[in-house]
């Protein structure tokens, strides 16, 4: 007779608990199924691949030596949460990641209570485990202990020092697990990232005075993915630590998985793939994407310029800079997930009369603000920005979407800020912001394709503050900043099955404003609508503004912004997101028909 099949053991695990009453042997036969269904899951959402696999043993240990939830387990940045939510509970819904509706694709506080912190953003997780540890140990705080993991990557940011530096001053005890593989997204930077290195080979040989010297005792390194060893040493460090601990993993990104493993950046992020293969389904693309004509532009115009440099902060690929770096390697600078220095740095090399391109992601630019105003618009120096994955991103959610640059930018006295309505727009404001040495300029642009607008051979500097009438139209007149263009233009052909006759014009510029071009739209028109790819208080609540020094709206002038919400929209596609906001055709059209209506 043959023997029946074992049930799978992560059948039998419906939370932590479960786990904990299984053998060490049965423990590292679970990591085996976990990282199976890890990849199965991804196969189908697409996502965050890589860093997952690379903890898979680690979640099993951390779970079965820990009290979760009791004791507080930050995963920093999440991405490698998912084998963590497939044994907190989530597995049912784990093919629903970073889908509308569906598990976010990070650690989210309402989605779990084995998520007690939420993250995306990097290097936040000491900072909050030990705010978590401070409070077990006042009255009235939640019991347990914190355990903050982070990698390699995320340790190289200064907050993540900012709390090291705190922890032996603020907590009894306090766990920090350096997940170390070796990788950011792309190859880590830096004399830490050297430092880490020495310490994966070397060991105890090297010494961990770094970390001996912010008071912390240092376990390991121990592989990552040798499941009795790394339970040895958690279980020896939760009986014994009586302060804060750092106990040093190495792992491997994308283990066990080869398309990942054998990837330059260990399978980060992949789109939908074949388990058998590794091929990744990707739907072909039908224009250039904004990050790559943003690239490409700047590479022309730094074959002009030799003062023209670039920064970024841990985003090579996904800012395009990886292509200019090789073909100007000198002068790409990439600085770690570090974006408060990316832009004092990008300050200083403005000050020398460099004529730096500082390329961040809107969302993480948020990190640089006290920078960007204190080291740049104060002194009023050229630093150009460049600001992708502007507006809604999709499945990455509300932690990723770029809403709020405008609003921050614009409101900055000498901050010149624009927008492009499509990608042959970006490549002529790129060469604006090559040419423009007044004072701190910016250009954000979104995730994604371009709208298939016929690329210029190179890009012409725009006047400043000039933007453009696309369609004239009569009684009712839009007024677009940045990409949503392409929707008003779609409005304007649903409107006209109405016999509404919608101008659509295109503002380029949120500073500053066309006020010529504003005042000729309100005196002309009965209503006028703004819209835009960010939050209120942005290009809307400028109009608004200047329309009210002017005394337009005295003279009974109809006016709408149209912006994102007041609220945080989760995951979805782009476009369902735009849907939501109201900012698709039909949603500017239903806004229109409204405003006419009165
Ligand atoms: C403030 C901030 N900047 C940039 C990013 C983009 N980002 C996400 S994960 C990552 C790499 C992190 O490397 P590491 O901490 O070593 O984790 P690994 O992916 O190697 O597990 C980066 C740069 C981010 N999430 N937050
Ligand atoms: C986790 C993280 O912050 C990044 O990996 C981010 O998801 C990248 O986003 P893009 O896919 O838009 O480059
Ligand atoms: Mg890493």
């Amino acid at each position: 007779m043959s023997a029946r099949p074992a049930t799978p053991l992560l059948d039998r695990v419906q939370s932590p608990a479960d786990l904990r009453r299984l053998s060490d042997a049965e423990l590292s036969r679970l990591a085996d199924e976990l990282r199976a269904e890890t990849i199965s899951a991804v196969s189908e959402t697409g996502g965050h691949l890589g860093a997952g696999l690379g903890v898979v043993e680690l979640t099993v240990a951390l779970h079965a030596v820990f009290d979760t939830p009791e004791d507080k387990l930050i995963w920093d940045v999440s991405h490698q949460s998912y084998p963590h939510k497939i044994l907190t509970g989530r597995r049912d819904r784990i093919r629903t990641l970073r889908q509308k509706g569906g598990l976010s694709g990070f650690t989210k506080r309402s989605e779990s209570v084995f998520d007690p912190f939420g993250t995306a953003h990097s290097s936040t997780s000491i900072s909050a485990a030990l705010g978590f540890a401070a409070a077990r140990d006042l009255p009235g705080g939640a019991p347990g202990d914190a355990i903050a993991v982070i990698g390699d990557g995320a340790m190289s940011a200064g907050m993540a020092f900012e709390a090291l530096n705190n922890a032996r001053a603020h907590a009894k005890r306090l766990f920090v697990i350096l997940n170390d593989n070796g990788l950011s997204i792309a190859a880590p930077v830096g004399a830490l990232a050297t430092h880490f290195k020495d310490l994966r080979t070397q060991g105890s040989n090297q010494g961990a005075a770094l970390f001996d010297a912010l008071g912390f005792a240092y376990e390991g390194p121990v592989d990552g993915h040798d499941m009795p060893a790394l339970l040895d040493v958690l279980r020896r460090a939760r009986a014994g630590a009586t302060g804060p601990t750092l106990i040093h993993v190495r792992t491997r990104k994308g283990k066990g998985f080869a398309a990942a493993e054998s990837a330059a950046d260990g399978g980060h992020a992949t789109e939908k793939f074949d388990v058998a293969t590794g091929a990744q389904r990707k739907a072909a693309a039908k224009a250039p994407s904004y990050t790559s004509v943003f690239a490409e532009s700047l590479i022309a115009a730094a074959r002009q310029d030799p003062r023209i440099c670039a920064i970024t902060a841990a985003m090579p690929g996904g800012t395009g800079l990886d292509r200019f770096a090789a073909e100007f390697p000198d002068r790409m600078f990439d600085v770690g997930i570090a974006e408060q220095h990316a832009v004092t740095f990008a300050a200083g090399l403005a000050a020398a009369g460099m004529r730096p391109f500082c390329a961040l992601y809107s969302t993480f630019l948020q990190r640089g603000y006290d920078q960007l105003v204190h080291d740049v618009a104060i002194q009023g120096l050229p630093v150009r920005f460049a600001i992708d994955r502007a507006g809604y991103v999709g499945a990455d959610g509300a932690t990723h979407a770029g809403s709020f640059d405008t609003a921050f930018l614009a409101n900055l006295p000498g901050v010149t800020v624009m927008a492009p309505a499509d990608e042959a727009e970006l490549a002529h404001m790129v060469a604006t912001a090559a040419a423009f040495d007044d004072g701190p300029i910016a250009l954000r642009f979104p995730r994604g394709e371009g709208v298939g607008a016929p690329l210029p051979e190179r890009g012409v500097p725009m006047e400043i503050g000039a933007g453009r009438i696309v369609a004239p139209g009569r009684g009712v007149a839009l007024l677009s900043f940045g990409a949503r263009l392409a929707a008003g233009l779609g409005a304007r052909a649903l409107l006209a099955r109405d016999g509404i006759a919608l101008t659509v014009a295109d503002a380029r510029f949120a500073k500053p404003l066309d006020r010529a071009l504003i005042l000729e739209l309100a005196q002309s028109h009965d209503a006028l609508l703004t819209i835009e790819e960010g939050a209120i208080g942005g290009f809307g609540s400028h109009v608004a503004q200047c329309l009210a020094e002017a005394g337009i709206f005295d003279r009974g002038l109809r006016f709408r912004a149209l912006t994102f919400p007041d609220r945080f929209l989760d995951q979805a596609t782009p476009a369902q997101m735009y849907a939501e906001a109201g900012l698709d055709a039909e949603g500017i059209a239903a806004k229109v028909r409204g405003v006419l209506r009165g």
